[in-house]
């Protein structure tokens, strides 16, 4: 198969190149014919293996076509989402006894795996519950002990399992259907794959692998994300227990939950690149072949050499051998080589890179009546015995710009952690637009109309400038299609001046340009309220007066309601109505800059004896 038979979501709407993109489009189009009578004709030649007459090879082939739904979808869930489920092999198991024993009590082959999905599938949503409170390296220890959990299971549940002695199937000599089923079965994970890639649930995968707390904070409901895709590989995976298990016709606890054999997909995708698109098929190949290999002239040390191989390439080459640089060489490879990203570029026409332009796609946000738009009343966030917020109240209109001031630690970024519940406040009340935030999640909260910046920029790295935009709006109140996403992205991404920069991954930018990618980012979640967490700190006096343009003009053009966490004293004069000062999370003033400057116990806060003296627009701390 072709490499562009994926359809890009932002295949379309380049209005500013007509000519460039008819070209493209035709050459698009051709590619995409060209991939799928490829991949038709691969799959074809594959089906017809099993009717040559040879035995042994159709069984490396069925070998392959197994650990290929294995490693697939194992990294579903690692290469995806970020998540290293050690234990997906039990799902495999699972899959194998519910498959063998409804087979061996007579039903017919189809109900037998669909019952072998089902139940594999409760068990998975079963165990996602502890498992996704588990993060890094404790989720991946943890699942690693599902596999013996499992074999202990299946050796004393003997009235279901059999025990030790296992479960022979009343079948015989199935490989031909079998390799059938397996074929079919693997051409739909590949499917499925691409879907995936192409899909808001991708890209919802794509967020938490990067980072966790800020995909909430655009929006996106990670639980029910995270939930969907440990199902959906732990079904894949039960179908191939299920078939693997008719195809050899007998099961014990040994075969279908033991370790050694457990790592074996996982070995094979790691091998090559976890979270590639072509990285299982390669890997798989590579390796199950080899493996075949080994069995017949190497009997024996099959299990060290995938060990050791594991062991090499995290050492040599992290990432697997499809990110090694000489890779980037050999036409065939570096074309199987190629990134999510690299997919984008390969259909979008370059970046337009008009001058910035002045209108975003915001709604113009009314005043909520007289309700302040946001309340905190007596908010107190407290880490064991250190107090941050001390029970701070306050209040801000529809429409107002605020800054919030106060020394290193006084409790500013504890505060919009607070608002956004990156921290949920030991006491006291959040009220937006009158609703009382207490039982609202992140996710909620950036769709009621909270968007934020972080003090140090946390964009998705591995993702472009594009997508890192595109994925708010996909995450939204009125949530839009990947497609549209990318192509309104395009509008904040000149906005904030890095169109040149459209395609590139997001941890390649400068500091100034992640901190203009992050702004973009929290307008693209359209809010009604802006946190601007020091997004002026280290910018050169333009760059901070773009800001300010900025902050102002949503304000005066959407209504937006802006809260500015700033140092640079002369930044804010030019925009805030009013600022709040904090000290040792305590508030200790609340009006406009010239007189919050002026304040005593600001000007002690601040400047200590140099206090009297300082005047507004002056200072920075
Ligand atoms: N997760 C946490 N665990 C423990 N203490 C924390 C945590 N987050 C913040 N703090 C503490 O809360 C206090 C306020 O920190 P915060 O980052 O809110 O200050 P800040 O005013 O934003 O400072 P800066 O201007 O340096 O960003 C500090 O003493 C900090 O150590």
């Amino acid at each position: 198969m072709g490499t562009s038979i994926e359809r890009h979501p932002d295949a379309a709407d380049f209005g500013g190149l007509p000519q460039r993109c008819g070209s493209e489009d035709m050459s698009k189009s051709l590619n995409a014919v060209t991939g799928w009578a490829l991949g038709t004709f691969g799959v074809a030649a594959l089906a017809s293996l099993p009717f040559l007459g040879n035995a042994y090879l159709t069984t490396i082939g069925f070998t392959v076509l197994i650990a290929y739904i294995l490693g697939q979808s194992w990294d579903w869930v690692a290469g995806e989402m970020g998540y290293v489920n050690l234990g997906h092999y039990c799902f495999y198991g699972i899959g194998a006894y519910a498959f063998a024993i409804l087979l061996v009590g007579n039903w017919p082959l189809w109900v037998a795996i669909g019952f072998a999905v089902v139940v594999t599938a409760l068990a998975a949503l079963v165990i996602s519950v502890p498992l996704f409170r588990l993060q890094g390296d404790y989720f991946a220890f943890a699942t690693l002990a599902l596999l013996p959990l499992m074999e202990v299971l299946a050796y004393n549940l003997t009235p279901i399992t059999n025990g030790a002695d296992g479960i022979v199937l009343p079948v015989a000599q199935v490989l031909q259907p079998a390799y059938l089923i397996a074929l079919g079965v693997c051409v739909l994970t590949f499917m499925v794959t691409l879907r995936i890639n192409a899909s808001r649930f991708g890209y919802a995968l794509k967020s938490i692998r990067n980072d966790e707390q800020v995909a909430e904070t655009v929006g996106v409901r990670i639980a029910p994300i995270k939930r969907r895709v440990l199902v959906l590989s732990a079904a894949f995976g039960a179908v191939a227990g299920a078939v693997q298990a008719w195809q050899m016709s007998y099961i014990d606890p040994a075969t279908v939950f033991g370790l050694n054999v457990a790592l074996v997909p996982v070995a094979m995708v790691l091998f090559a690149g976890s979270g590639l698109r072509w990285g299982p098929v390669v890997g798989v190949l590579v390796l199950a072949t080899l493996q075949q290999w080994l069995l017949v002239n190497v009997k024996g040390f099959q299990a060290t050499l995938y060990g050791l191989i594991v062991l090499l390439i995290g050492r040599f080459m992290p990432g697997g051998f499809l990110r090694a640089r000489w890779v980037k060489k050999v036409p065939l490879l570096r074309a199987l080589a190629r990134e999510h990203h690299e997919y984008m570029g390969e259909t979008a026409t370059v970046a337009q890179t008009s001058a910035a332009s002045k209108e975003l796609p915001l709604p113009r946000y009314a005043a909520v009546g007289s309700t302040p738009l946001i309340q905190l009343e007596n908010v107190r966030m407290q880490f064991g015995g250190n107090v941050a917020v001390k029970d701070v109240s306050l209040q801000i209109q529809s429409g107002e710009i605020v800054g919030l001031i106060g020394p290193n630690g006084s409790g500013k970024t504890t505060l919009f952690n607070c608002i956004s519940r990156v921290y949920t406040p030991t006491a006291g009340r959040v009220l937006f637009a009158g609703q009382d935030l207490k039982g609202c999640s992140r996710d909620q909260i950036a769709r009621l109309g909270v968007g934020r910046t972080y003090q140090i920029p946390r964009p998705f790295g591995d993702l472009t400038v594009q997508e890192n935009i595109a994925i708010p709006l996909m995450f939204n109140e009125q949530p839009l299609s990947p497609r549209d996403a990318m192509r309104e992205a395009r509008v904040f991404i000149e906005y904030a001046e890095l169109g040149h920069r459209l395609r590139e991954r997001a941890d390649g930018l400068s500091v100034q340009e992640k901190k203009a990618l992050e702004f973009a980012r929290a307008l693209a979640c359209k809010p009604r309220l802006l946190l601007v967490d020091e997004v002026a700190s280290g910018l050169t006096p333009a760059e901070v007066q773009r800001f300010v343009d900025h902050i102002r003009h949503v304000r005066d053009r959407y209504g937006m309601t802006v809260i500015w966490v700033e140092h640079i004293f002369s930044a804010l004069e030019k925009v805030v109505d009013r600022v709040i000062a904090l000290e040792e999370g305590t508030l200790i003033a609340d009006g406009p800059l010239a007189e919050v400057v002026r304040n005593e116990r600001v000007l002690s806060t601040y400047l200590g004896s140099a206090a009297p003296k300082a005047k507004a627009g002056e200072h920075t701390c």
